[in-house]
Formats: structure tokens, sequence, C-alpha cells
């Protein structure tokens, strides 16, 4: 029996000619909180939208608590992973708690049942935002709609969750409010998996991480760890120095 929530093997994928991943290989483990990092077109969301069944793959492997991926059928694939991708705005006025409802669609068909009105109740007051549920979506902060498009991906009840840049366009108040609720859902027999675009935020809050470089995934070999500036200066061709924070590594950017 394996431990990984997500196996990737071998996996090869391009848009039309070009490549775009080239045999990666990493193993996401259950229950934890991992985040994957990388430059901008590294591949990051292409991988997330395989994972997550958007996109299709014809080389290589993706298993989901061991199921190959491409064998799940769409409901079969929504009771496993739930999916936060990078772009959801919405345009209608719909109330928080409607809009929440709207991730049992995969289960509920047209009629919502008790039972999902108190998966709602408890996905919303689990991120905190109970006190938002009778408010219009679009009259909501980006870091509100943030924590109501989690609490989405939440009610579907599913053991991984994958989320792609979702501390993006929040403040530090929001970000730190955000990845303390993404770390506690893994003590609920969770899997997050997140992209993120900070190397210190993902330090602080990861139980692991992983990098994209040339089309792949890359993690630290055991002579130095992924805090160590001559790894993040080969992922990102940026010199970096590391300071020590409160017993915490910690990476600077420079030139
Ligand atoms: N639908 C598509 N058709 C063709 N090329 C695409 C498509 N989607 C992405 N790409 C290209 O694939 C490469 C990887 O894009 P991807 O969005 O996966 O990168 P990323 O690491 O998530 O980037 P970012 O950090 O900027 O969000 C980029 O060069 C991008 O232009």
């Amino acid at each position: 029996m394996t431990d990984a929530a997500i196996e990737v093997e071998n996996l090869s994928f391009g848009y039309g000619q070009t490549p775009i991943l080239e045999s990666v290989n990493v193993a996401f483990p259950s229950n934890r909180f991992s985040v994957l990092l990388g430059r901008n077109g590294s591949g990051k969301s292409t991988l997330f939208n395989i994972m997550a069944g958007l996109q299709k793959y014809k080389q290589g492997s993706v298993r989901l608590m061991g199921k190959e991926r491409s064998k799940m059928s769409f409901s079969d694939c929504a009771r496993v992973l739930g999916f936060l991708p990078q772009f959801h705005k919405s345009v209608f006025p719909f109330k928080v708690k409607d809009v929440v409802l709207t991730g049992r669609a995969a289960f509920s068909a047209f009629t919502p049942r008790k039972s999902d009105m108190t998966k709602v109740g408890q996905a919303i007051e689990e991120l905190g935002i109970s006190h938002l549920a009778d408010r219009p979506y679009t009259e909501l902060s980006g870091g509100e709609q943030q924590l109501v498009m989690i609490a989405r991906v939440l009610v579907q009840n599913p053991k991984i969750i994958l989320l792609d840049e979702p501390t993006n366009h929040l403040d530090v108040y929001y970000q730190t409010y955000v990845l303390d609720r993404l770390k506690k859902l893994t003590e609920n027999n969770l899997t997050v998996i997140a992209i993120m675009h900070d190397p210190n935020m993902a330090f602080l809050y990861a139980d692991h991480c992983y990098f994209m470089k040339d089309r792949t995934v890359v993690t630290p070999t055991e002579q130095f760890d992924y805090h160590a500036s001559t790894f993040l200066e080969y992922v990102y061709d940026v010199r970096f120095t590391t300071v020590m924070v409160n017993d915490k590594l910690m990476v600077v950017p420079g030139r």
C-alpha cells in the first residue's frame, strides 16, 4: 500500500510540438502539505491540470491514491481530488453559501439535500468565514473570495486538494491565515498540494517542497537541502543569501 496521495511516473507532455514536461517523477505524500515552486512558465500549472484531469496525458503515469487517473471517471476523480485553479473570477453576485454549494454539484445534481447544506456550513466554519455566508460573493475582498473558493473545494469532501497559487494577491495577513488553515487541514486526513511563488512562505508552512526546472521536478541532493542558496540559484537563476531568523533558515534574493 502506497503512502503517496499522488504518484507521477515518467510523465512527458507538450502543447502541440512544444515539450513542457519531460520524464517527471514525483510522489506527493498523503496527509501532508506539499508545495510546488519554480519560475514562471516552468510547467507547474500544466502538471496540476494533468493531475486534476483537465489535461490529457499520453506518456507516463499519474496515480491518485494508487489508481491510474486516466482510467478514473469524472465523478470518481471528483470524490478523490478537489482542484482550485489559478483563475476563478465569478461575475454573478451569488451568495457565498450558494457559491460554496456549487462544489457539491458533482454529487447532488440539481436539488441540494440537507446533508449538502450541512457540508457547506462545516466548510465555511472550518475556514472562519461563517459571517460571510449571506454576502454576495462579488462584493468580497480578494482574500475573502479566495477562502470561499477553498471552502467550495472542501465541500467535495476530497482526499486531496490541489491549489494553484492560493496566496496569490493576498496580503501578509491573509497569506498566513490561508496557509495556517491549509496546514491544519492535513491533520484531518487531507493531502494539500499548492503552487506557490514565495520560497520563504513555503519553507515556513510546507512539510515538503518540490521545484520545477528544465521541464521536470527537481529536489535537492543529499549534500544540501532546499534552503541552500546554490540549489535555489539553480532553480531561479537568481543569487540568494541565506539568513537565520529565530532558528529558521530564510533566503534573501539579490544580485
Ligand atoms: N493551453 C496552452 N497552450 C499552449 N501553451 C501553453 C498552454 N498553457 C500553458 N502553455 C505554455 O506552457 C508553459 C508552461 O506554462 P504553465 O502555465 O504550466 O507554467 P507555470 O509554471 O504554471 O507558470 P506561472 O508561474 O507563470 O503560472 C508556458 O510556456 C506556457 O506559455
